[in-house]
């Protein structure tokens, strides 16, 4: 049986007007994406071709294109969590609240907020300022209010990038982790072929503009494998080290 189509991009069109000095420009002409249940996809493709703005088409953010986002087969509306590039935490909120905030307020969304802070690593710092935290841990944070909602699709703009390798790498565990408790389907952009690699359960490379899937992979590896030879080769085929 076929999985389950979790999105359906069709994008007849997104352009953005011309501005001051730059042109008039179609990101997107007849583009589609279909996207399974409980996939991880990983959008792979140089500086800006569109994968953002991909994304906020998928969020809802963006509205001014022509085309359709559909999910799921019986049209109920997921439960959207989208971690940015920059995490966005409210200055003048704690971390706590920064996590609370996505809930109904109250005790029991603290308590659960404070469980979350715990799984991500961080709730010593829930009183803390996020001015007061390193990007890695506001990373962590984003992800804590990503997860706590429990969502069906999650989409993420390269949320590990600027970070030192060993950063990154931690919270990639951490994401799987994360993963395995609150399976969701996941869109996630990045320049990293190696990160691709490593978490995706389908790569989809994007080149061109208007922007075209250049390749579409799946990546149908263990763990173990996505280390050893297996995982070096595709990381070769994708051009990266
Ligand atoms: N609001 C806007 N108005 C005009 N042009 C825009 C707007 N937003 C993005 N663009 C342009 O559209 C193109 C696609 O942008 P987008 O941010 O989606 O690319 P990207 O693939 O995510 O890039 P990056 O990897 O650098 O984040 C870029 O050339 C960008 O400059």
């Amino acid at each position: 049986m076929a999985a389950m189509s979790a999105l359906r991009l069709d994008i007849a069109e997104k352009r953005y007007p011309a501005q001051a000095g730059a042109p008039a420009r179609e990101i997107f002409h007849e583009f589609r994406l279909d996207v399974d249940d409980g996939a991880f996809v990983v959008l792979l493709g140089a500086s800006g071709l569109g994968k953002t703005t991909l994304l906020n088409i998928v969020a809802g953010l963006d509205r001014d294109f022509r085309g359709a986002v559909r999910f799921d087969e019986d049209g109920k509306a997921p439960r959207i969590a989208y971690a940015f590039q920059n995490p966005r935490l409210l200055p003048w909120r704690t971390v706590l609240e920064n996590v609370a905030l996505v809930l109904p307020a109250g005790e029991e969304g603290r308590r659960r907020a404070l469980d979350m802070l715990g799984e991500v690593g961080l709730a010593e710092l829930a009183d803390a300022y996020p001015e007061r935290l390193s990007l890695g841990q506001q990373r962590r944070v984003a992800l804590a209010r990503a997860f706590i909602i429990e969502p069906d699709l999650l989409l993420m703009d390269e949320p590990f990038v600027s970070l030192d390798e060993a950063g990154a790498a931690r919270l990639r565990a951490l994401l799987r982790r994360l993963l395995e408790r609150c399976p969701a389907t996941v869109l996630f952009v990045t320049h990293d072929s190696a990160e691709a690699v490593e978490l995706a359960s389908r790569i989809v490379v994007l080149e061109g503009a208007p922007a075209r899937l250049a390749r579409d992979l799946p990546v149908a590896l263990t763990a173990e494998e996505r280390e050893g030879e297996a995982g070096h080769e595709l990381r070769r085929a994708l051009g990266g080290k």
